[in-house]
């Protein structure tokens, strides 16, 4: 599923942000990365989805070799693996709809199969009164539902999430990570990074924690094992 092999990335300013990272990771799994800030974590999810190169070894994501991908390949790669950001990353000037529809558009799926697709995806983040409100007239949870929303509308293989609770409150991360969840139980292998403790050590899953560019631990329902 994912499989990286003596990982190296050293960016063009000369920093090494992984330093041989080997991993294993299967469909269906639920996977938390932690470490300290600029451990590599970014790096290491970046690589994923091929916004990041590796400077050394090979990362097979979905039987495809990313390290001989073709540029106009990666938009083929990117449907099979959604992604979350911590500062949502919508579309400031379309409704909620159109920010998820426009992943479907870009595919060129049918007007008919976008709407039915995109008010499946808004009834499962509970959203789908809201479809016709632009980002900014929603809180900070509504924002990330719709980004959510929008990195599964392709109903891709593997979810990416870079600190999606970093800008929200208690509750509404706890929200998130119900949703999270509920993505997991459809078989879809969840992949986050995240600084909160809290939420590591209260819904048990796999953690990998990333030190200096190194795996450092890697435990099935692990600890977040560093203080908040
Ligand atoms: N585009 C880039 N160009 C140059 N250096 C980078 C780039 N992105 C990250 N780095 C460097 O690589 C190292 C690892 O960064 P990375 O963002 O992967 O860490 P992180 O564990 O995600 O940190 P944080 O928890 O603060 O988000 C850091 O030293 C960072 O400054």
């Amino acid at each position: 599923m994912i499989t990286m092999k003596d990982i190296h990335k050293t960016y063009a300013n000369g920093v090494t942000a992984l330093n041989g990272v080997n991993i294993n990771i299967d469909q269906g799994e639920f996977v938390y990365v932690v470490g300290p800030s600029g451990a590599g974590k970014s790096t290491f999810i970046r690589l994923i989805y091929r916004e990041v190169k590796p400077t050394d070894g090979t990362i097979v994501v979905n039987d495809t070799d990313l390290s001989s991908l073709k540029e106009k390949k990666v938009p083929f790669l990117r449907r099979n693996v959604g992604v979350v950001f911590q500062d949502f990353k919508l579309l400031p000037k379309l409704s909620v709809y159109e920010n998820i529809a426009f992943a479907l558009e870009v595919i060129e799926e049918s007007p008919r199969n976008i709407r039915i697709r995109v008010m499946d995806v808004l009834e499962m983040v509970g959203l789908k009164n809201k479809a016709r409100f632009i980002p900014d007239e929603l809180s900070g949870g509504e924002q990330q539902r719709v980004s959510i929303a929008r990195a599964i509308v392709n109903r891709p293989k593997i979810v990416i999430a870079d600190e999606p609770t970093g800008n929200l409150d208690p509750d509404t991360s706890w929200e998130i990570m119900r949703i999270f969840e509920e993505i997991n139980a459809k078989g879809t292998t969840m992949i986050m990074a995240t600084h909160s403790k809290e939420i590591v050590n209260t819904v048990k899953k796999r953690v990998i924690a990333v030190e200096d560019g190194l795996i450092v631990r890697d435990e099935h329902r692990g600890e977040y094992g560093y203080e908040a």
